[in-house]
């Protein structure tokens, strides 16, 4: 087992997954260097998600390797991945999934109360974020009273509050109008960007490439282009994700 680079937060090689025997993934590698933005494009049914699930360490690739600041995100136990998961990385879906439950600043402030942060300091810090995002006046709002672009908004703060090393985002504006869809892309790279949170995003808008430092291109679990390298069997090894589109 070779140890990654050590300026690439992220680094995957040789990533298989299949799903009850049907291949999703069939030999990606990529690195993700620190406050990168990358982009992974490609047709529905490409492999976005399932590549994003194994390089959080939602799903284990078989075989493959995922590695998180140079440790082996591969071996580790599950609860260790959601350990991970949960102090380092944020996660945005493609839909919002906010408590219906809770005010817009208390969504955002979840995982800062889970962990342990006191109300009032939670409550300023997505306060700021929700402002950031341009919702602060839904702080007070319930998800039912908000417009979808404002809700996927306050997931965005949600997943940003806690400044995680990495976000990943899945096709984050899915559920959006055309009209939202570009300004909420921009605010949460710009957000990233000023805060030096890494962020890799799966979408079909071709907006990400005007806003993405690279971007990775999927075709039937594979990297649409890439040079193949000895190191990766079955992949396309350290010398191509690493150059910048
Ligand atoms: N839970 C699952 N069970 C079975 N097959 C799955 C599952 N999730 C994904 N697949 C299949 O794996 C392949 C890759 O899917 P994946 O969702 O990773 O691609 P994607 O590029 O993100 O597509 P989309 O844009 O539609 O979300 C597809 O053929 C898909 O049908």
């Amino acid at each position: 087992m070779v140890a990654p680079p050590d300026n690439d937060v992220l680094w995957a090689r040789g990533l298989h997954y299949a799903y009850n025997g049907s291949p999703a993934l069939a030999g990606v590698s990529v690195g993700v260097r620190e406050g990168e933005i990358l982009a992974v494009t490609g047709t529905r049914g490409s492999g976005k998600s399932t590549l994003l699930k194994c390089l959080s360490g939602q799903l284990l690739p078989t075989p493959g390797e995922v590695w998180f600041n140079s440790a082996p995100v591969h071996t580790l136990s599950r609860p260790a991945r959601e350990r991970l998961r949960r102090e380092r990385f944020g996660w945005i879906d493609s839909e919002p999934h906010l408590v219906p439950e809770l005010s817009g600043w208390e969504n955002a402030a979840l995982p800062l109360l889970l962990r342990g942060i006191g109300h009032r300091a939670a409550k300023r810090t997505a306060g700021e974020w929700l402002e950031r995002l341009d919702v602060g006046d839904c702080a007070r709002k319930r998800p039912d009273a908000m417009l979808m672009a404002q809700r996927q908004r306050i997931a965005i703060a949600r997943a940003l509050a806690t400044e995680p090393t990495v976000i990943f985002a899945d096709e984050p504006t899915a559920p959006l109008h055309n009209a939202d869809r570009a300004q909420v892309l921009r605010t949460l790279t710009t957000a990233a960007r000023s805060h030096q949170i890494t962020v890799v995003i799966a979408t079909l808008d071709d907006e990400i490439a005007t806003l993405a430092d690279r971007t990775v291109t999927l075709a039937d679990g594979r990297r649409a282009s890439g040079i193949p390298a000895p190191d990766a069997p079955g992949g396309e090894g350290r010398a191509a994700c690493s150059v910048s589109a």
